[in-house]
């Protein structure tokens, strides 16, 4: 029986693990629980679950919580500090870091400082903290297992290979809805047109970043540190059916791809039974029935955020920490409808413009980098919004 702790249980990742965990109660069981402001599913699941400990991100919705639990045993907490004690709870074995953005980078930081292995979906964490969260890893000799569908494919692939022998990473992306899209189309696109992923259910800021692209980005950074990879060796093709998830490329010329129907409960289920596999209701694929798989390049052009992506990682240190703070504001900007869909790239560029790149040390010089970021892109969104330059 693993006991687990989830880290945004009432988000997308965090319900399909919920699923895995109750299709497996001989496997599985919940120690601990955090949301943010959707109480009552929180509440749900805490009296589905049982959790011992549930902690919300800020504490002034505890009273609220305790209402919506009238007559549940369980302990509440909230805040940074309850994130962490809930990453860190008595018995817990297994941390899934399901929270969205770099909000997620300490309670998984706490998790590894207390020797508990981490199934991370919150990719953001390597990206604004990759090289001190991996040594953090090594040093407390915890196992990183990867959710996120291309990492989980690309760790299914390297196997039993030795990383010598590898020549390329080889990362799928949907293109998401905006793939065909001309530029002059994406001038006016919609934020429900951008939310309209063609392959994937997702949560509203990944669902963005995959119509940016970003999330591609984001996910070439995740993968460089992941898998030790030079920035050279990983590569991204255009993959619109989502089938295969991601493949490494060899010395002999050989490609090891993982393929499967895109729901995210199969990477999820590996993660959490490593190295057991355990069924999970994802629908098998028929090859028959797909009309076929295609590849291509994609647009750096039109997708400018995955340049930027890469840009980042060239240039290092606090880099990526400020890109991706600047695009968590330029998300939110866009679904706020204060900024369009083509400004995201450009507040982020500007962002990263004004960025003079340092080292960073400690996660604490991580977080300032990070509110450097926001910061400096929230002024940089008023200046969009007020017309006063492009
Ligand atoms: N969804 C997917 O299929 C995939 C997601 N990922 C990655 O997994 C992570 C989670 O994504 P997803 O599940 O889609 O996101 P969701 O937005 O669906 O869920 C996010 C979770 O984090 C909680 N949360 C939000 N803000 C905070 C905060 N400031 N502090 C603490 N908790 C917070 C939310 O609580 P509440 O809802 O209660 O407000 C929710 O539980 C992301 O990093 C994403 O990139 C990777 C691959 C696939
Ligand atoms: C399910 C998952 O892992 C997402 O990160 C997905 O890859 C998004 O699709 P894109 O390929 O469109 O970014
Ligand atoms: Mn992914």
């Amino acid at each position: 029986m693993k006991q687990i702790a989830i880290l945004g249980s009432t988000g997308s990742i965090g319900v399909s693990t919920l699923e895995i965990v109750a299709a497996h109660p001989d496997k599985f069981r919940v120690i601990s629980l955090s949301g943010a402001k959707n109480l009552e599913l929180l509440a749900r699941q805490i009296r589905q679950f049982r959790p011992k400990l549930a902690a919300v991100a800020d504490p002034a919705d505890i009273p609220r919580l305790k209402e919506l639990l009238a007559g549940v045993e369980v302990e509440l907490t909230g805040g940074v500090e309850g994130l962490c004690a809930v990453a860190t709870a008595s018995g817990v074995q297994m941390v899934v870091a399901a929270i969205v953005g770099a909000a997620g980078l300490v309670p998984t930081a706490a998790a590894i400082r207390a020797g508990i292995d981490v199934a991370l979906a919150n990719k953001e964490t390597l990206v604004t903290a990759g090289h001190l969260f991996m040594n953090l890893v090594e040093q407390h000799k915890v196992k990183l297992y990867p959710v996120d569908s291309e990492h989980s494919a690309i760790f299914q692939s390297i196997e039993g290979h030795r990383s010598q022998d590898i020549t390329k990473i080889i990362l799928t992306a949907s293109g998401g809805p905006f793939r065909e899209s001309s530029l002059e189309k994406l001038q006016t696109v919609t934020i429900q047109d951008a939310l309209n992923h063609p392959n994937w259910s997702m949560g509203r800021k990944i669902t963005i970043d995959s119509a940016t692209m970003m999330n591609k980005g984001l996910e070439v950074i995740e993968a460089r540190w992941l898998f030790d990879a030079p920035p050279d060796k990983i590569s991204v093709n255009i993959h619109p059916q989502s089938i295969i998830h991601s493949m490494v490329e060899y010395i002999d010329g050989c490609v090891i791809a993982q393929l499967g129907t895109p729901d995210m409960k199969a990477p999820i289920a590996y993660a959490l039974s490593y190295p057991e596999r355990v069924s999970t209701g994802v629908k098998p694929l028929d090859l028959t029935e797909l009309s076929g798989l295609t590849f291509s390049k994609p647009d750096l052009e039109r997708f400018p955020c995955l340049g930027l992506a890469y840009r980042a990682l060239g240039e290092g240190e606090s880099m990526p920490a400020v890109m991706n703070a600047a695009n968590e504001v330029a998300v939110e900007a866009f679904l706020n409808g204060r900024i369009s869909y083509l400004q995201i790239a450009r507040l982020i560029e500007k962002t990263m413009d004004a960025h003079q790149a340092h080292r960073l040390g400690s996660i604490e010089e991580v977080l300032e980098a990070d509110q450097w970021g926001r910061t400096t892109a929230q002024d940089i969104c008023t200046t969009l919004q007020t017309g006063r330059c492009l």
